[in-house]
């Protein structure tokens, strides 16, 4: 689908599948279309072209969608003036589900002890656990939670984490969006990754990892050239780095070097195992999609900057390639 407002290309043709049994992480950075894309799945916005599909049909067609598809947007409308059961029991009455539900509800969620509270009293964290309380309400066999963890305490990160796990586990779909690559590393086994509205990624995080967890040593001469001539005579494999520094490839490759250099009388002023992480894996690839970007020489996510190489998985065009919009 697609999605325009005014000027701006918020979802830019972009075509992917969720499938139940599964976490999938809907991952992008700020402004990528995550929120667009998951108000068209709601049909709370209109795409400009092309559309969503629950099970071939459109949401507005599904005959009880609480109880087929249960979502936590970003700003969930709650009316504060009323507690938290009342919130739900609203929502269930509205919906015909059993009233017993809301106090189930409550209860997975942790809020029991503060049903009879209003809601406008509630902290971020208290919020979210309401808004995803009135997700699971129908107890739906899809569920979609726009940044859950948003507000959370690291005891409430935790919960949502193996609800989420638990919720795929029962066999059925959960997607659920962030900006942090880190959090979506502990919950999701699948990736759909969007930068300025555009597909970039979709992959499983099993291939994620192992595409993008690259180990190197980055060793760093006075002696630059004798020392490329050392690592050709051994037959390593060392590239050399826009900083005047080598990456060899598998973070064992120390002891080798090291030697060579000793063998060699070459000084070393740098000999460091590097472990690539996911976030930098995720930054580079969405470092010409960033709205807002402040860049730092030797960043990461300056294009041309050495990184990952994606592999044969990735849906979109190398981070760089594209022009960037500086905030
Ligand atoms: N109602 C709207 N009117 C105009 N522009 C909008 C509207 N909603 C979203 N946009 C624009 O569409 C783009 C995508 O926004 P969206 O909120 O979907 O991104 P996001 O990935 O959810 O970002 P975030 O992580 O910051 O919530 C942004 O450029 C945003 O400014």
């Amino acid at each position: 689908m697609t999605k325009r407002y005014g000027k701006t290309l918020a979802v830019d043709n972009l075509s992917f599948q969720v499938h139940p049994g599964h976490v999938t992480g809907f991952l992008g950075p700020n402004g990528a279309g995550k929120s667009t894309t998951m108000r068209i799945m709601l049909d709370l916005d209109a795409p400009t072209a092309g559309g969503v599909r629950i099970d071939g049909k459109h949401y507005r067609e599904l005959a009880e969608p609480l109880s087929y598809m249960g979502a936590l947007l970003e700003a969930k409308a709650m009316h504060g003036g009323r507690s938290a059961y009342n919130n739900l029991l609203c929502l269930a009455q509205s919906n015909r589900i059993p009233r017993a539900r809301v106090d189930e509800v409550l209860d997975i969620v942790g809020l029991s002890a503060v049903a009879r509270k209003k809601s406008k009293g509630f902290s971020l964290g208290m919020g979210q656990r309401l808004g995803i309380a009135s997700a699971l309400l129908g107890d739906p066999k899809i569920l979609m939670f726009d940044e859950p963890v948003n507000g959370l305490d690291p005891e409430g990160i935790h919960w949502i984490r193996n609800l989420m796990k638990n919720l795929a586990a029962q066999g059925r779909t959960v997607f659920v969006s962030s900006h942090l690559m880190s959090e979506m590393a502990l919950t999701a086994d699948h990736l759909i990754v969007i930068g300025q509205g555009r597909l970039l990624a979709d992959t499983s995080m099993a291939d994620f990892i192992a595409t993008n967890s690259r180990s190197y040593v980055r060793v760093r001469s006075p002696q630059h050239e004798e020392l490329k001539d050392a690592f050709q005579r051994a037959g390593l494999t060392a590239v050399e780095v826009g900083d005047g520094s080598f990456e060899v490839e598998g973070a064992d490759a120390a002891k080798a070097i090291g030697e060579l250099a000793a063998q060699n009388s070459l000084t070393l002023h740098e000999l460091s195992p590097q472990q690539a992480s996911l976030e930098e894996a995720f930054m580079q690839m969405t470092a010409g999609s960033v709205e807002y970007h402040a860049h730092h020489p030797g960043d990461p996510t300056t294009p041309g900057a050495p990184g990952p190489q994606w592999g044969p998985g990735w849906g979109g065009a190398p981070a760089g390639d594209d022009t960037e919009k500086k905030g």
